[in-house]
């Protein structure tokens, strides 16, 4: 049976630019992405989304605004990854190096999406341009998609 493990990812967004962190270890080491990982037990997704964007980059947010969710099947893990995907619109602190991730603005038009998980690409300018999505990626390796769907959805 497919069991599931939620995960979170929070895109901090200013009109020109996003910013990314470089995943410094663990799963999507080498990549450039949001600021996320996995919840824990007590707390809530949010909860686990804010606390997972200080620990990686150093910032606070007022408002998590829920954009996405996308479940991820890796071929052959009997786990799929659960990701609730946040925006967030402006944010306190300053971007700070982690020991998990290196912090990076990208102009909007510069997004380094050869070096970023390969859905990225496909969710991006929904997530950019506010409209909400729901997905299902399969997966071979960290790689290679070998199906997905992709909605824009009313709600969450
Ligand atoms: N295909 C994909 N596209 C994407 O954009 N983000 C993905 C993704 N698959 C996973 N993620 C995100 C979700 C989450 O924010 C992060 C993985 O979670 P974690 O950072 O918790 O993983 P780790 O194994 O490094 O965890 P720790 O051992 O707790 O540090 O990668």
């Amino acid at each position: 049976m497919l069991t599931s493990k939620l995960l979170t990812l929070v895109l901090v967004v200013e009109p020109g630019r996003v910013l990314l962190g470089m995943k410094k270890r663990g799963f999507g080491a080498g990549k450039w992405n949001g600021f996320g990982g996995k919840v824990q037990s007590g707390e809530t997704v949010e909860e686990g989304a804010r606390r997972e964007l200080l620990e990686e980059s150093g910032l606070t947010v007022d408002t998590l605004e829920k954009v996405g969710n996308i479940q991820f099947e890796m071929v052959s893990d009997a786990q799929l990854l659960d990701v609730h995907i946040f925006r967030a619109d402006s944010y306190n602190g300053e971007p700070t190096e982690t020991e998990e991730m290196r912090p990076q603005w990208f102009d909007r038009d510069k997004i380094p999406f050869d070096q970023m998980w390969p859905d990225d690409k496909l969710w991006f300018p929904l997530l950019l341009q506010k409209r909400k999505f729901a997905g299902y990626f399969q997966f071979q390796g960290h790689d290679v998609i070998l199906s997905y769907k992709l909605d824009e959805v009313e709600e969450l």
